[in-house]
């Protein structure tokens, strides 16, 4: 390794072994690099070289990250707020033995470290990652992603639905949990705390455990249906672990955590815990808009889901194709991969939310199929006649759209979809 240089680490006849992860970058150099130059910067940086040339004495392990395609590519453009940008498209192979298994900040601190605050690059995005199979396989997955369906309630294959009470912080414990179970008993599957909600003074984390529970099977026994409880365990360390170990001892099936404030060693450590107890776990994505927003810089959302189905979340927010108040990435395609065989690990159960109200449910389902979690917060609590007609709502809209219905035909069987339909129509809000 005597005298490597970043050089050394472009390849363009290189083929990636099937040992290889092999990632996808936007690329754009920096004004007095070229492309190739650039490639080979980010394969250096991301494995064991770095700006200078270096003198070892001795031979080391090569661990050397190989850039073998490097392809002019333009970004952005395309939705509201972004720029066409022209860079390259950069594929780079990394050897196995680079990483550590089973630990994702490892990993990432290879492939979505240093590089993305390098001089030798203006813009740099991590777009995709191909798993080879010893890497995907020393993570758990999920212990049950789409089974939830089954395992948890008897939703056969509709989608299933969840509500987060509004506002979103400062309902006392006993307005949140009346707000829950009207929302249980209007016809929702799951309440759902919101990111960042955890454990305040006019809300503490154990009272709202256990009364919602009790909720729970309230609504469970009014309506023979079965129903659950997203809490959010999201804490520092081993206080974390504590919350996953109360919402086993209360009789909880999930827990929600907020993954990308929390860290992804801290999710691993979760899912460890939860096993235990054979818990469900739901990923908030609070923070991943500042990885993924801007189609020329960071880490796509494709990336950000296939890191948490690895480390093990059965649910996780991916978006609403368009239809809702956030911006998207290509929703259908995170859903789908979300979806395909990754040897043999268990899939993960894509969230649509933020900015969903009934009207939405038809073309969301139409654009994202029923294998689904749809989440609404303000499109059941903003309804008109409140929180219990609102479930009505949302609840009737899913049951037509799984079943082939006109939501039409159904608002005629349900008043409180026509309400909804009245107030809201089909319109995308902000
Ligand atoms: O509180 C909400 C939605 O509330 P509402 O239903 O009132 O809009 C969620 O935090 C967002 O869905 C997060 O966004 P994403 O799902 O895109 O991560
Ligand atoms: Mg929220």
């Amino acid at each position: 390794m005597v005298g490597i240089t970043y050089e050394d680490f472009l390849d363009r006849s290189y083929e990636p072994t099937a040992d290889d992860l092999v990632c996808r970058f936007y690329v754009e150099p920096a004004a007095d690099m070229d492309a190739e130059a650039a490639a080979s910067r980010v394969a250096s940086e991301s494995s064991n070289g770095t700006w200078a040339a270096l003198q070892v004495e001795g031979s080391v392990t090569d661990l050397s990250a190989t850039a073998f395609d490097v392809e002019p590519t333009s970004v952005g453009g395309d939705t509201p707020g972004t720029d066409r940008r022209e860079g390259y498209d950069v594929g780079v192979a990394y050897p196995m033995a680079l990483f550590e298994p089973g630990s994702m900040p490892q990993v990432l601190s290879c492939i979505a470290g240093n590089i993305l605050g390098m001089k030798a690059v203006d813009r740099i995005r991590l777009r995709d990652c191909e798993w080879p199979e010893p890497l995907a396989t020393s993570f758990p997955g999920p212990a049950y992603g789409s089974a939830v369906r089954d395992r948890v309630f008897d939703a056969g294959d509709r989608p299933i639905t969840a509500t987060v009470p509004k506002p979103k912080v400062g309902l006392s414990t006993d307005q949140h949990v009346e707000v829950g179970y009207q929302a249980w008993t209007g016809g929702i599957d799951l309440l759902k705390d919101d990111e960042n909600l955890t454990d305040q003074a006019f809300n503490p984390f154990h009272d709202r455990l256990t009364e919602s529970l009790d909720a729970r099977d309230r609504a469970e026994e009014e309506t023979g249906e079965r129903k659950s409880y997203l809490v959010n365990v999201t804490a520092p360390g081993g206080e974390m672990l504590d919350r996953v170990d109360a919402v086993a001892e209360a009789g909880g099936e999930y827990v929600m955590v907020d993954v990308v404030t929390c860290g992804w060693a801290a999710v691993q450590q979760v899912r460890e815990r939860c096993d235990r107890h054979g818990l469900a776990i739901h990923a908030h994505r609070a923070m991943h808009a500042g990885f993924d927003r801007l189609p020329d810089h960071g880490v796509s959302m494709r990336v950000i889901a296939q890191i948490a189905r690895l480390c093990g979340v059965d649910q996780i927010h991916t978006g609403t194709a368009d239809l809702g108040k956030l911006a998207n990435e290509d929703t259908a395609g995170i859903n789908e991969w979300l979806r395909s065989d990754l040897y043999g690990l268990a899939d993960v159960l894509p969230t649509a939310s933020g900015g969903l109200h009934p009207g939405l449910v038809p073309e969301l389902v139409d654009r994202l199929g029923t294998q689904l979690c749809i989440q609404a917060g303000g499109g059941i609590h903003g309804h008109p006649d409140g929180t219990h007609a609102g479930a009505k709502a949302l609840r009737a809209a899913v049951d037509a759209a799984a079943a082939g219905e006109d939501i039409e035909a159904a608002a005629e069987r349900e008043p409180a979809l026509a309400t909804a339909i009245e107030k809201w129509g089909t319109e995308t809000p902000r």
